[in-house]
């Protein structure tokens, strides 16, 4: 079996101190060391072999163990039941000839080596005898008191040029040296004090193997069936491993006959050849992550179970596939228990509201309901869950992650996108979430990422045009743009690059005499009243303009949005002008009496041909500035951008400056600034230009309305 050295602990007993070795052992292993050397050097083989037993227990097959030296100690323990692969041998030691000879050909086999006629030995040896080198050490160090010269990093890269054996870095190595050593060509890292002397080893085990992940592409594995449409499937997990940074492999359990509009034949191969496949790909390469999908049956979940047993991957993502979006079943009825010995043996576990209903055993009557099945199932079989809420009715597609164990429990809520385009959207999700953990992500991170490359991929799905069913989603719709293949921005490109168009009015408005004045409070009354009636005269009509959007808007969520907005803007707004505009203040003028200024005709008239033109895009491009610039100057005032607090309960304009900063202002500015850029970003490339001067022209208006009040200073 090809083995996976990535992150190798070397144990040091008087480090371990009170924990004791196979605590430490335990627990490192927990946190994703990949291989276990014992070294002692100064007990009995008696005692090595006791060791080894309960290192062996301890391990219980999620990493390999070897013994540093004891050959005849490995053998009388693997005698007496203990999973020993190897024996890591010094140039002093027994010779690597008998030990191949005694473990056998499957045995791991390592042999330290740091100068060039180590090297010149190992040619010298019959092909197989050794499996890897351990080269250092890299940095001086006090486990290894004799230790020859430190190689440094650079001293490594130039052995492992010249080595015919992958290479371990062993010697003083420090988390800083994971990415150096990764990029210096080493197959993994051996570390002795970092972990052994650890506080908590899971927790100093996870940021080496996080780090060296990070510095690494990710082999991934997708075991699943095949969608000739390439939507779904293993094509789909393919396209979505490749579009989240991981390499990818197939081993096909199921063909299926399939297109855009459903399924109509399964044929499912010999299950034995399914484990031919599994095993050819175990035995040469490292498999970082798997994601399962469509097992099609009993015999073939039994399958999968037997590999993972025999080569425990480091992590396993299993999408319990069950019916197809089109309504077809991908798995036999009879096959449903099997799943839940497979699900035993998952990390992460992506239901969606049917399957999870068929997992617990029950219906599911609403989205809360669907939380606590997760929880209950997560419980269950040991695994996180993720609920998936693509089926729910209404304007919400929301999913949630529940670690029982964990104690997690994650909500990513998410307006539905309006699209056709949703075959193979769990096969994709999965697949992404197999190889962002793959890379070194936590399962919260990586579901939030890859729920964000899914929605990029499902708003930009109509672009391709396949099939005439329920078409795929476009798995690389974010690289080719990204990449110049395409020249549609994503959402976030659209924001950077009109709010960068719109810099210099920004910074014209930020110099207005009266914006400095309103921010140190030396505004007179006069300039700041009429300020306030022509702001209630253009809310009236914005409220009128946010109207028409909610009228014209494409989705029940967008519509929901412009219609509370418009709400917000006739009622709140102008409740807080009320507030200003009493005799109290001095002020005794109606809200709409005042006449208004020219500034504030052309920006209403701006809006109102942009929302009698009919076209919804261009709309709430020209809406956005009034939203987005406000709660921008409002924040920057509020953190002191213009050298005066207006928090100060001197300050005369406190209460009104304080509500350009309300937060719930701010949450709708963003949810607006997503509604326009998503528009935009799935917007035909004339359309999206529309949009960037609709949207840039309302700046420009926002700038005059607020140099309008004039020169206002009071005492100066
Ligand atoms: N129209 C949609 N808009 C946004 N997200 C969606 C949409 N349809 C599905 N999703 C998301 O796609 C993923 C797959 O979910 P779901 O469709 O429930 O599962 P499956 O594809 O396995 O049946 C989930 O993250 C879900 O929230
Ligand atoms: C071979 C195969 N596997 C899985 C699915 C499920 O598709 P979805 O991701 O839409 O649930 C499918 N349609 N075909
Ligand atoms: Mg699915």
């Amino acid at each position: 079996m090809s083995a996976d050295l990535s992150l190798y602990l070397v144990t040091d007993a008087a480090l371990c101190g009170p924990r004791g070795v196979v605590d430490t052992v335990r627990q490192a292993v927990d946190g994703g060391v990949r291989i276990v050397q014992l070294r002692e050097k100064h007990a009995s083989d008696g005692e090595v072999v006791e060791q080894l037993l309960a290192l062996s227990a301890a391990i219980d097959g999620r990493a390999l163990l070897v013994v540093n030296d004891r050959l005849d100690a490995a053998l009388e323990a693997r005698r007496r039941g203990a999973r020993v692969d190897g024996v890591h041998l010094g140039q002093g030691d027994a010779s690597v000839l008998r030990a191949r000879q005694e473990l056998g050909p499957d045995a791991l086999i390592g042999l330290t080596a740091n100068a060039p006629e180590h090297l010149a030995a190992v040619r010298a040896l019959p092909v197989g005898t050794v499996d890897y080198l351990g080269v250092g050490v890299i940095r001086p160090t006090l486990t290894k008191p004799d230790h020859p010269p430190a190689l440094g990093i650079e001293g490594f890269r130039e052995f492992v040029a010249e080595s015919p054996l992958p290479c371990v870095a062993i010697g003083g190595v420090g988390i800083d040296d994971t990415e150096p050593l990764r990029a210096a060509g080493a197959v993994g890292i051996a570390v002795v004090s970092a972990l052994c002397a650890a506080d908590d080893p899971a927790a100093a085990a996870r940021d080496f193997r996080r780090r060296w992940q990070m510095a690494s592409v990710p082999r991934v594995l997708t075991i699943a069936g095949s969608d000739p449409s390439g939507g779904a499937g293993i094509q789909a997990d393919l396209k979505s491993i490749a579009a989240n940074g991981g390499y990818g492999m197939a081993a096909i359990a199921a063909l299926t006959v399939q297109n855009t509009r459903g399924v109509s034949a399964i044929h499912v191969p010999p299950a034995a050849f399914l484990r031919q496949q599994l095993d050819a790909l175990s035995d040469d390469i490292v498999v970082d992550a798997v994601k399962i999908g469509m097992l099609a049956d009993a015999e073939v979940v039994r399958t999968v179970i037997g590999w993972l047993d025999a080569v425990h991957p480091p992590i396993v993502v299993v999408d319990p596939v069950m019916v197809a979006t089109s309504g077809d079943r991908l798995l036999d009825t009879a096959a449903e228990s099997a799943l839940r010995a497979l699900l035993e043996r998952a990390d992460v576990v992506t239901p969606n509201l049917a399957e999870l209903a068929v997992l617990v055993g029950r219906n599911i009557a609403d989205w809360s309901d669907a939380l606590a099945a997760a929880e209950e199932l997560s419980a269950q079989v040991g695994a996180a869950v993720l609920v998936k809420g693509g089926h729910l009715e209404g304007a919400d597609a929301p999913d949630a992650l529940i670690d029982a164990a964990a104690g997690i429990r994650q909500d990513y809520p998410g307006a539905r996108i309006d699209t056709a385009n949703t075959h193979g959207t769990g096969c994709s999700l999965s697949s992404a979430i197999a190889t962002l953990l793959a890379r070194g992500q936590d399962p919260v991170q990586a579901v939030s990422a890859a729920r964000a490359w899914l929605r990029e991929s499902l708003r930009a799905g109509g672009a391709l045009d396949v099939g005439r069913g329920h078409g795929p989603i476009h798995h690389f719709a974010g690289l080719w743009t990204r990449g110049g293949l395409t020249t549609r921005p994503t959402a976030a490109e659209v924001a950077a690059e009109w709010w960068d168009d719109i810099r210099e009015t920004r910074d014209e408005i930020d110099a207005l005499p009266f914006i400095r004045a309103l921010a140190d409070g030396t505004l007179r009354q006069e300039p700041f009243v009429f300020y306030l009636a022509q702001d209630a005269l253009y809310l009236r009509e914005y409220a009128r303009v946010l109207a028409e959007a909610a009228r014209l808007a494409p989705t029940a969520a967008e519509q929901a949005f412009w219609a509370q907005s418009a709400h917000g803007s006739i009622v709140g707004e102008l409740e807080l002008h009320a507030s200003w505009l009493t005799p109290a203040q001095g002020v005794t003028a109606a809200t709409f009496s005042a006449v208004p200024a020219p500034a504030t005709v052309a920006y209403l008239d701006h809006l109102r041909a942009t929302a009698f033109d009919g076209r919804y895009p261009e709309l709430i491009a020209a809406i956005l500035p009034c939203f987005w610039l406000y709660t921008d100057l409002g924040e920057r005032l509020r953190d002191g951008a213009f050298g005066t607090l207006p928090q100060d309960p001197e300050h005369p304009y406190a209460s009104w400056l304080a509500t350009y900063a309300d937060p719930a202002f701010a949450e709708a500015t963003a949810q607006a600034i997503v509604h326009v850029t998503e528009a935009a970003a799935g917007a035909d490339d004339e359309t999206r230009a529309r949009m960037r001067r609709a949207f840039t022209l309302s700046s420009t208006h926002e700038r005059a309305f607020f140099a309008a009040p004039g020169s206002t200073h009071a005492a100066t």
